[in-house]
C-alpha cells in the first residue's frame, strides 16, 4: 500500500524539512536548547507526571528559556510538535514568578485545544482546572480571581483586548501555533507590537497614574517561519527547542490517490487488520467527509474476522457541541481499537490519548472570500490541499506518548510541491468585524501593523461596509452605534439587525433567527436520498415571507415540544436542564423532520449568551412582535442590505450596489414564488452563484436602508479614499 517510508527522528537532529541545526545557529540572538527523548507518560500519579515533566526535550531547556524571557519583550520559541511548549513554557514562567505582577495568558486557534491544554496543565500543577490554571473560549470560561496561567483562544484575547486596550492584567500573552495565522492571531500580533511599544515608554499608564509593567510577548510553534516573526519583533531573539519525544514513521502513497474516502477506509482497514494495538487519527476535510467515513467504517466492521470488530469510531469537527467533542480524549473500553475521524482542528496542539496511527489525506477546508467591490457576500469554502507545516503537524499527533505511524495518503512528491505554510486567513477572509475592533482599539487599519497585509481594496470595502452600517461617519471615525455593534459576538451586519429589533419590537424574534444563523453546526441533514421526505415533514414550518421566518417557527416548535414534554417547565424557561423526557421527544421530533438537535441546542445556548448582551445594552430581549412579519423583515433588511437583490426581467437576481446576478438557491422556500425583492443570508458558487437563506422583503422598505442612502448621497467611498490609495 505504501512505500517511501522515512522517519521524522528524535532527538537533536532535525527533520527533512527544518533547518539543519549549523544554520539554526545562524539567527539573530539564537538561543539553542538541546532536548532530551523521553519515554511514554502514564496520565496517573503526581510522580508520574513529574517525571514526565523532565524527559520532555523542553526540561533541559528550561533556565534559557526563563532566562531570554526575563531579558527581552519578545522571543521566538520553535521546537518540533510534542516537545513540550505548550504545556511546560508557561509553567517555567510561573515557577520563575513571572505571574506575580499579572496573568500568562496562553493563547490558541481553536477552542478544544484551549480547554483540554488548559486541563493537561491543572493536572500537571496538582490544582483544580479553573483555579491556578484556567481557560476562556467563546460561551465558557472556567477561571477565578487567583487564575495566574490562563489558555484562551486568540478570538476571546481580542475581545479583551475591546475592553482593556492594554492587557494590563497580564504579564506575558503567549501567541501559540502562530504559523496557523488565523485572522485573529495576526491582529493580536499587530496590537501586542502597540501594547509593548505603549507601556515601555509610558505613553500610557494605569488605573493609579502609574508606569505599566512590560508586557513580555511569547510566539510559538512548530513550524513557524521564525525569521519573519523576529523580524516583525524588532528582530528579537528565537530559541530553538531541538528533539522530539517519540519517533514517527512517515509512509507516503506509491501512487498519487484519486478517491481519498475510499484510500482512507481502505488504510484504516489494513492497519486494523495488519497493525499492534494503538487509536487511529484521520484527517479528513470536512464534516460531511468524517460522516461518510464513519458510515463506510461501520458498514465494512461487521465483514472484520469477529476478533476485530471492536472499533469505536469518534467524529471531531468545529460544530460537534463541546460535550461530543470531549469523548475523543475517554479511553475506549478494554480491546477497543478508538478512531477519531477529524478535520484540523486536531491538527495543532491537542494530544489525544492513545493514538499512535495518523491517516493524512493532505486535504482540509478554506474558506475564501471575494472581494470585488468590498465583498458581495461571497464567501466561498473549497477543499484544497494542506500546507508543509499542517502535514508535519498532522503527523505529529501520532508521536505524542510513543513511537508512532503517519500514512500520508499522497505521495511524497506532491509533499514536496506542497506550500510551506497556509496563505494568512487576514488575506481571504471577509474583514467586517476585524476591522470594526481595529476601529474600536483606536487603530488606523490603513496604518496597523500587519504582519502581512491584507488587500487594500479588501480594507477598504470593510470601511465602505461599516461606514454603510452606519459604524463609523463620514470621516471614518467610530460612532456610538460601532462601538455598540462591536459589543456583540456577531459579524456587525447581525449585530445591527439586533439593535435595530429594539426599535422595530421585535428582538424575542430576533435572538431566535440571529441564534439559528449563527450555530456552526448545519440545520437541515437531509441528503439526496431523504430530500423529498425531508421537505415533506418540514413544509408545515414553512411561511410565506421565506426562509428566516421559516427557522423561526423551526425553533419555536423545537422549543414548543421541549416544554410540552417538561414535567417542570421552570427548568427550561432559565435555560437550565431539560427534563430527560422531553429531550428524548425533542430527539425524535428531529429525526422525524431531519433536523439537528445539536444545530437548536447550539442556538439555545448562542441565544442566551445574546440575550445577556442585550441585557448590557439595555435592550428587553423579551419584546415580541407576535405574528406580525413586517419588523422582523425590516430589522433584517436593516442589518442585511448589502445582500439584497432585485428580480430581473429573466427571473435571475441581481445584487443591489453590485450587480451580481444571481439565483434563488433550490433548498429555499422562495425558489418558486421568485419574489421581486429579497434579502439573502449567503451567496454560494456552484454551477451558477446562488443565494441561501432567503426573504421577500417589499421593494419599497430598499429606500429606508442606508446602502440606498448613502449611495444617494453619492458618497459611500469618499472618506476613506482620501490619503490612501
Ligand atoms: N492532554 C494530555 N494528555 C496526555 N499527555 C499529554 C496531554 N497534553 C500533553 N501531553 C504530553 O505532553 C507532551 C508535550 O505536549 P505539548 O502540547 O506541551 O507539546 P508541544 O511542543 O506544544 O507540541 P505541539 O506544538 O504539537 O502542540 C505530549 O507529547 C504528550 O506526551
Amino acid at each position: 500500500m505504501h512505500s517511501d517510508s522515512e522517519e521524522e527522528g528524535q532527538g537533536s537532529t532535525s527533520n527533512a524539512n527544518g533547518p539543519s541545526p549549523k544554520k539554526k545557529r545562524k539567527i539573530n540572538g539564537v538561543v539553542v536548547v538541546n532536548g532530551a527523548n523521553g519515554r511514554a507518560l502514564s496520565n496517573g500519579t503526581s510522580n508520574d507526571i513529574k517525571l514526565h515533566r523532565t524527559q520532555l526535550p523542553i526540561w533541559t531547556g528550561k533556565a534559557a528559556l526563563v532566562s531570554a524571557v526575563k531579558n527581552n519583550d519578545t522571543v521566538v520559541v520553535l521546537g518540533e510538535t510534542g516537545s513540550g511548549k505548550t504545556t511546560q513554557l508557561p509553567q517555567f514562567l510561573h515557577e520563575a514568578g513571572l505571574t506575580r505582577d499579572g496573568i500568562i495568558a496562553v493563547t490558541q486557534p481553536r477552542r478544544v485545544a484551549a480547554i483540554s491544554l488548559a486541563a493537561r496543565v491543572a493536572l500537571e500543577q496538582g490544582t483544580p482546572l479553573g483555579q491556578l490554571v484556567g481557560y476562556n473560549v467563546r460561551f465558557d470560561e472556567h477561571t477565578t480571581r487567583n487564575t495566574r496561567i490562563k489558555f484562551c483562544t486568540d478570538g476571546m484575547l481580542v475581545r479583551e483586548l475591546l475592553i482593556d486596550s492594554d492587557l494590563d492584567r497580564y504579564s506575558v500573552v503567549v501567541v501559540d501555533e502562530a504559523h496557523e495565522r488565523t485572522l485573529r492571531t495576526d491582529m493580536l500580533l499587530g496590537s501586542l507590537k502597540r501594547i509593548q511599544r505603549e507601556r515601555k515608554t509610558g505613553e500610557k499608564r494605569d488605573r493609579d497614574g502609574k508606569k505599566m509593567k512590560p508586557l513580555k510577548v511569547v510566539v510559538m510553534s512548530a513550524t513557524l517561519d521564525a525569521e519573519r516573526f523576529s523580524a516583525f519583533f524588532n528582530r528579537c531573539p528565537v530559541l530553538y527547542i531541538s528533539g522530539r519525544q517519540h519517533p514517527v514513521q512517515i509512509c507516503h502513497s506509491k501512487t498519487p490517490v484519486e478517491d481519498f474516502q475510499d484510500a482512507a477506509l481502505r488504510t484504516f482497514l489494513q492497519l486494523h487488520l495488519d497493525h499492534p494495538p494503538g487509536d487511529v487519527l484521520v484527517f479528513l476535510p470536512g464534516q460531511d467527509d468524517i460522516e461518510s467515513l464513519a458510515k463506510s467504517i461501520r458498514a465494512y466492521i461487521p465483514q472484520v474476522p469477529p476478533s476485530q470488530q471492536k472499533v469505536l469510531v469518534l467524529p471531531l469537527y468545529g460544530a460537534l457541541p463541546p460535550e461530543q467533542q470531549k469523548k475523543i480524549f475517554d479511553p475506549p473500553p478494554a480491546g477497543t481499537r478508538k478512531v477519531v475521524l477529524a478535520t484540523n482542528i486536531a491538527e495543532t496542539s491537542i494530544t489525544i490519548p492513545g493514538i499512535r496511527y495518523v491517516i493524512d489525506t493532505g486535504l482540509c477546508k478554506e474558506r475564501s472570500y471575494h472581494t470585488r467591490h468590498g465583498g458581495s457576500g461571497l464567501d466561498e469554502l473549497l477543499v484544497k490541499p494542506i500546507s508543509k507545516s499542517s502535514a508535519q503537524q498532522r503527523s505529529g499527533r501520532a508521536g505524542r506518548e510513543a513511537p508512532g505511524t503517519c500514512f500520508r495518503l499522497y505521495t511524497e512528491q506532491s509533499y514536496n510541491q506542497l506550500t510551506n505554510a497556509p496563505t494568512p486567513e487576514i488575506q481571504r477572509c471577509d474583514l467586517n468585524s476585524a476591522i470594526l475592533d481595529l476601529k474600536c482599539l483606536g487603530e488606523d487599519p490603513m496604518e496597523f501593523a500587519y504582519m502581512d497585509r491584507p488587500l487594500d481594496d479588501s480594507i477598504r470595502g470593510s470601511l465602505i461596509t461599516l461606514y454603510a452600517l452606519q459604524a463609523l461617519d463620514s470621516q471614518g471615525r467610530l460612532t456610538r452605534l460601532g462601538r455598540r455593534l462591536a459589543s456583540f459576538p456577531l459579524e456587525p451586519a447581525l449585530s445591527l439587525v439586533v439593535l435595530s429589533s429594539q426599535s422595530r419590537a421585535c428582538t424575542a424574534e430576533i435572538l431566535d433567527i440571529v441564534s439559528l444563523l449563527t450555530c456552526t453546526a448545519k440545520l437541515f441533514i437531509d441528503n439526496a436520498d431523504t430530500r423529498e421526505a425531508a421537505a415533506d415533514a418540514r413544509k408545515k414550518f414553512q411561511h410565506r415571507d421565506g426562509d428566516h421566518l421559516t427557522l423561526l417557527n423551526i425553533f419555536r416548535s423545537f422549543e414548543d415540544v421541549l416544554s410540552s414534554n417538561l414535567s417542570a417547565a421552570s427548568s427550561q424557561a432559565n435555560g437550565g436542564p431539560a427534563h430527560t423526557g422531553s429531550r428524548r421527544a425533542a430527539r425524535e421530533w428531529c429525526k422525524a423532520h431531519f433536523l439537528n438537535e445539536k444545530a437548536l441546542n447550539e442556538a439555545t445556548t448562542i441565544r442566551t449568551q445574546l440575550r445577556g448582551n442585550c441585557e448590557r445594552e439595555k435592550i428587553d430581549w423579551k419584546v415580541s412582535c407576535g405574528d406580525d412579519a413586517e419588523p422582523v423583515l425590516r430589522c433584517l433588511l436593516d442589518g442585511l442590505f448589502r445582500k439584497s437583490a432585485i428580480k430581473a426581467p429573466d427571473g435571475t437576481y441581481r445584487q443591489i450596489g453590485m450587480q451580481q446576478v444571481l439565483k434563488i438557491h433550490p433548498s429555499s422556500s422562495l425558489v418558486d414564488r421568485k419574489p421581486p425583492t429579497i434579502i439573502f443570508d449567503e451567496l454560494l458558487i456552484t454551477s451558477a452563484v446562488y443565494a441561501r437563506g432567503v426573504s421577500a422583503v417589499h421593494s419599497s422598505w430598499l429606500i429606508d436602508t442606508p446602502l440606498l442612502n448613502s449611495n444617494a448621497r453619492g458618497n459611500t467611498t469618499a472618506p476613506y479614499t482620501n490619503g490612501h490609495t
